[in-house]
């Protein structure tokens, strides 16, 4: 198809070129009823339209364009296209292939066919305001593409298939991209020398699901939920929700809460915003870091019972209420009047406070953005506000719980490369009557030197939960004889308590 339309477009200019000599001969009206009759010929034969994409736009680089270069880049290693180009930005995690000089490539959307040309032409010294030979910066040739369709499908082109391009364009160079890790607890200078509030750098941390040790059946439960949701942008939208999902991580330390953060933003591509609430000044400072985040994201506040005093003073305050209103009447622990009460405090006294960080995960801020996550972790999810973690705010908790025999499978298959062994039995009724972390079961599994292998890893687990055993029986022996001892001594206070009591009864009398 894109050579008939190359030649077609070279006996297209020459008629052109004959057309022009004729309009210097003829009368007007002769033109004139020549011009229609020409374009009725001219459509006949040649039924095409043209557009041309350039690189840059009034001096800006045109969106459109890298956004079809992505797009191509990735159609012309699929079809035939011969003559490719390869690069690597410093912010690109893998080779953009894209349309070398002149190669031509044709496309489908909806039933119709695309013909794509990459052109450039060289420029003169002064041949555009913009550009110049001095600049390094500026390029030397004006890069374009070149759209050739059909003019029936003109409809499409114009109404869908430039955004097709743009979405696909945009997902491509998302996926390309090198992901971010952000984090709000900078320093002044980064603050001062215009760096934004968050400064970053670039993500690399290796956990996956498949490396994640956990219970395979809740490991699916997540993935099918991070799955609909990274899919969810009609439903969202139809159901008129700010497209965003909470998820509360907790559990005992070495659990791998924060591996799993890791593992969702490796799973989705997203960028994670390390957010310490400890850094921030008062709610207005949390807003502002709010939107300066980018969408496709995942927010995260580790250790958010230690990060910042949020339920304390709730907690005097609701004491306080609890005075003056009527008993018996529940208070709605999320109550919009708590709210106003806590902002206006909050203007006052300038302070981080929990109606902030409530709006910060649902207020109407919250929706200045698309696609983000936001992970709570604690080991003590007691400790919490209910209002924090409400479904709707953090709408699937987590547990992460001590190493089970399912996710010691995962572990050792992970770090001794082991299905199966004799000690396996052994590990798997220990495990399930001891309680040791991931973390610490992943410490024994190490190779830690050349001369030891698979067996002596293993055995030393062993012998590490047999001691934690022994530790945890102690433990329950000596909590049960203070309990016991406390009892006791309850016992003979209260006996004595009501043998004063009887004698004062006595006396009176
Ligand atoms: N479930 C797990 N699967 C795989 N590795 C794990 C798991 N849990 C812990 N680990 C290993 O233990 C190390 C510590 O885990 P991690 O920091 O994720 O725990 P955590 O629950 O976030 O701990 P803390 O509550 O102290 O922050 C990780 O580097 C990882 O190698």
């Amino acid at each position: 198809m894109t050579t008939s339309l190359t030649e077609l477009g070279s006996k297209y200019a020459g008629l052109m070129f004959i057309w022009a000599t004729i309009q210097q001969f003829f009368p007007y009206a002769l033109c004139k009823r020549f011009d229609y009759l020409w374009r009725r010929v001219e459509n006949y034969f040649y039924p095409y339209v043209q557009i041309t994409i350039d690189e840059f736009s009034n001096g800006k680089r045109n969106e459109i364009y890298s956004h079809i270069n992505s797009y191509l880049g990735t159609k012309s290693i699929k079809k035939d296209a011969k003559l490719l180009k390869v690069e690597k930005s410093k912010n690109s995690k893998s080779f953009a292939v894209s349309l070398d000089e002149g190669e031509e490539i044709t496309d489908e959307f909806q039933g119709a066919k695309f013909s794509w040309r990459n052109y450039s032409v060289k420029l003169s010294d002064d041949s555009s305001g913009h550009r110049s030979s001095r600049s390094n910066s500026v390029p030397m040739e004006k890069k374009s593409y070149k759209l050739t369709f059909n003019q029936r499908d003109r409809e499409i082109v114009t109404g869908k298939y430039l955004n097709h391009i743009m979405e696909e364009g945009k997902a491509i160079q998302f996926q390309n991209r090198k992901q971010k890790i952000y984090s709000n607890n900078c320093s002044e200078d980064w603050y001062w020398y215009g760096k934004g509030m968050w400064r970053d750098i670039n993500f690399e941390h290796p956990a996956t699901f498949d490396t994640l040790a956990m219970d395979p059946k809740k490991k699916a439960e997540i993935i099918n939920d991070l799955i609909a949701f990274s899919k969810g942008k009609d439903y969202y939208s139809k159901v008129g929700k700010a497209w965003k999902r909470g998820y509360l991580l907790y559990g005992p330390p070495g659990t791998g809460k924060s591996t799993m953060i890791a593992a969702i933003a490796n799973y989705l591509n997203y960028d994670i915003y390390d957010l310490e609430l400890t850094s921030v000044k008062d709610n207005s400072g949390l807003k502002k870091l709010l939107m300066e985040t980018t969408s496709k994201s995942i927010i995260v506040i580790e250790d958010i019972d230690c990060s910042i005093d949020l339920t304390g003073k709730r907690k005097k305050k609701k004491k306080k209420e609890n005075e003056t209103t009527s008993e018996g009447q529940e208070e709605d622990s999320d109550s919009s009047t708590e709210k106003e009460k806590e902002s206006t405090e909050n203007k006052e006294s300038g302070k981080l406070t929990l109606s902030g960080l409530l709006n910060f995960i649902d207020g109407i801020w919250s929706a200045c953005g698309q696609e983000r996550i936001i992970i709570f972790t604690t080991n003590h999810k007691d400790k919490l506000d209910p209002a924090l973690i409400r479904r709707g705010r953090m709408d699937m908790h987590i547990e992460m719980s001590y190493c089970r025999y399912e996710a010691f499978k995962v572990l050792v298959k992970n770090y001794l490369n082991l299905e199966t062994h004799t000690l396996f039995q052994q590990i798997q009724g220990l495990l399930e009557e001891v309680d040791m972390s991931p973390c610490d079961v992943a410490e024994h599994l190490m190779l830690k030197n050349a001369s030891g292998g698979p067996q002596i890893c293993l055995d030393n687990l062993i012998q590490a939960l047999k001691e934690a055993k022994k530790k945890a029986n102690k433990d329950s022996k000596e909590s049960k004889e203070k309990a016991k001892q406390n009892s006791m001594k309850i016992k003979k206070f209260s006996a004595k308590f009501l043998r004063s009591f009887g004698n004062v009864q006595k006396l009176l009398k």
